[in-house]
């Protein structure tokens, strides 16, 4: 997949190109279907599949104070995006100027850059200035810029519509089982490995220390059962959420144990997939005790991993 941050005209290099429309926060089992569409109409063309998306949230310029913690990064974004078969992935800042086209100035943007035969997005997705453009413009004025624009309808689990919105919430209430459901994949989170007070390795338990990003959706505090990418290859782990209570504390992260694994990974961009909760934080009257606790939740993580390693 190629990836590009700033718009130009691509219509030379990328014929007959079906687009995805929309910021796609999480890339949930709706968001999945609106972009397979996009791939599908682009194959049946013999020509190029693009997602047209946002690095930061319109609200990030719009009113700050709204905005929602993000279920993932740039990153995230993008290796979701390249797992679907998408040709092409446009990710471009939204910035105030940006905001002022009017639906009309979008369209011709879309029209000079991107020559799209087919447009897909979904029932709530909104474009121009303050929003104004929506899916039945779309559906109107589209063949007047020469492409057919499908709306994709939401995706529905249990009787319930999937949105990031809900997700967001079901990720913060960790209820992990139902957002993984409604993610279409575990919920995910891809850093680099920072230090930490180089405790693990003494406890017999070394773990990579990864950040949580302000702005970004997090599980509460607790162990999990975690899938780990490093450098290619899946590893099965378990993970810690919180601020290490049973010690002097420190700030909120992700510090993950990879199983079967021994290596110096500092710096080093890790992908956690998490699996299953195994238990809420708690602050051990020793370090014996946590260690103790630690060599149970082991054994309860493997046997969540152990069938959900992609081969
Ligand atoms: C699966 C898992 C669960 C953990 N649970 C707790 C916990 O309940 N309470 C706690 O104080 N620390 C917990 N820890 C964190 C350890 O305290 C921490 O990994 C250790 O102190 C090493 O810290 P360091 O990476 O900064 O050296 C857990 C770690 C793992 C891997
Ligand atoms: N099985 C493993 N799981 C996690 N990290 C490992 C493992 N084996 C070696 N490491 C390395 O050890 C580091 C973690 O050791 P630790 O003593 O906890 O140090 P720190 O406190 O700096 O995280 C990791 O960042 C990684 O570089």
């Amino acid at each position: 997949m190629q990836v590009y941050h700033k718009l130009k005209d691509f219509t030379k290099k990328y014929p007959r190109m079906a687009v995805a429309l929309g910021m796609f926060d999480g890339v949930h089992i709706g968001h999945q279907s609106i972009i397979r569409r996009a791939v599908d109409l682009a194959r049946s063309a013999d020509g190029t599949s693009a997602v047209f998306t946002f690095s930061n949230h319109p609200l990030s310029v719009l009113s700050p104070q709204h905005m929602p913690l993000q279920l993932g990064t740039e990153a995230l974004k993008e290796q979701l995006v390249a797992g679907l078969g998408v040709d092409v992935l446009v990710s471009i800042p939204f910035t105030r100027e940006f905001a002022q086209r009017t639906p009309e100035e979008f369209l011709e943007l879309l029209r000079a850059d991107f020559a799209p035969r087919f447009v897909v997005t979904g029932p709530n997705y909104t474009f121009g200035q303050r929003g104004r453009g929506t899916h039945r413009q779309l559906l109107r004025d589209g063949p007047a810029y020469g492409f057919q624009t499908e709306i994709c309808p939401a995706v529905l689990r249990g009787g319930r519509i999937v949105s990031s919105t809900r997700i967001r919430a079901l990720i913060a209430e960790g209820e992990l089982a139902m957002a993984n459901d409604f993610l279409g994949h575990p919920f995910r989170l891809v850093e680099r490995v920072i230090h930490g007070d180089r405790r693990g390795r003494t406890l017999g338990f070394p773990t990579a220390n990864l950040p949580i990003l302000p702005g970004v959706a997090m599980l509460p505090n607790g162990a999990y059962a975690v899938r780990v990418a490093y450098d290619g290859q899946w590893y099965g782990g378990m993970a810690s959420i919180g601020s290490n209570p049973t010690f002097a504390g420190c700030s909120r992260r992700v510090e993950v144990n990879i199983a079967d694994f021994s290596a110096d990974i500092y710096d080093r961009e890790l992908t956690v997939d998490f699996l299953a909760k195994l238990r809420d934080e708690q602050r051990f009257a020793s370090a014996e005790q946590l260690v103790r606790q630690l060599t149970k939740d082991r054994a309860r993580a493997a046997a969540i991993w152990r069938t959900q390693l992609p081969s």
